[in-house]
């Protein structure tokens, strides 16, 4: 589904990311952790082809097309969506607005969806302007369960989120991921995902199949999300520096 393949990125002129590898197959949910600063961010915004990140090596491919230089819209249109970290203000523009431009020629509920995750007040507020950062992770949801994409970036959807409304946020991102059919682990309808996490709180809430660590801007290891979280907490980062957790399974 998405292959990266030998990535250089530089931000600010400054070299980030620096011969990333790593697949995520259809259909897996993928955990990326880090220590801070690692540039994990830096990557999801690369996929999703934000301009602030210049490749200067390397191949991004997704369902198989290259998209190491297609625009944005190109790739929200092949079916990439993004949860950011800190998306923007955006002054004058409704969230209702922007819902019914990501809407389309769906028919759908707004209203209900909004509902559902307690941000039916917010449709008629700017973008974000005042937003709490719970109240901006579930507007980012909002606006995801309304693009449906294939395959979600999601940087750090606990961060900022009081343990109630994680509940609701994590319970909204499974139903996301396997597109109401979480019976069925392998249903043609699961999304794919590469998620950032620290805590690996969204661990409670997703079935991950695999899990990546980057650390100083490249892939070091992968494995058993659940084994690689625990090595983490035991053992910090370090360890997977030494590269003494390759392939955890
Ligand atoms: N637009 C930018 N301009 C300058 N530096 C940037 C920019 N974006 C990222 N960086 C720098 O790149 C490095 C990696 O940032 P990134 O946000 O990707 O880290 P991260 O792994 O997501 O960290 P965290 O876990 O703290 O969120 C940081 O040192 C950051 O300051």
């Amino acid at each position: 589904m998405l292959q990266i393949e030998g990535l250089y990125v530089e931000v600010a002129e400054r070299p980030l990311l620096k011969n990333v590898n790593l697949a995520v197959e259809k259909g897996d949910t993928t955990i990326l952790f880090g220590p801070n600063g690692a540039g994990k961010s830096a990557l999801l915004s690369t996929i999703m082809g934000f301009s602030n990140y210049k490749v200067t090596a390397g191949k991004i491919y997704f369902k198989g097309k290259d998209i190491t230089d297609a625009p944005v819209n190109e790739r929200a249109k092949l079916g990439l969506g993004i949860m950011s970290q800190r998306p923007p203000n955006i002054v004058g523009v409704k969230l209702r607005e922007l819902l019914e431009i990501e809407t389309g020629s769906k028919t759908l509920n707004l209203d209900q969806m909004a509902e559902s995750i307690d941000m039916k007040r917010f449709l008629g507020r700017d973008i974000n302007v005042g937003f709490s950062g719970g109240e901006i992770k579930r507007s980012e949801l909002l606006q995801l369960s309304v693009q449906k994409p294939d395959f979600y970036l999601l940087d750090e959807p606990e961060s900022g989120v009081d343990p109630v409304n994680m509940a609701q946020v994590g319970n909204t991102i499974q139903n996301m991921l396997c597109g109401g059919d979480c019976h069925a682990k392998k249903s043609a309808k699961r999304s794919s995902s590469l998620i950032i996490t620290h805590t690996g709180e969204i661990l409670n809430y997703v079935d991950a199949d695999k899990a990546f660590i980057l650390c100083n801007g490249t892939v070091m290891c992968s494995g058993n999300p659940n084994r690689l979280l625990n090595e983490i907490k035991s053992k910090g980062y370090e360890e997977c520096i030494r590269c003494k957790l390759t392939n955890l399974q």
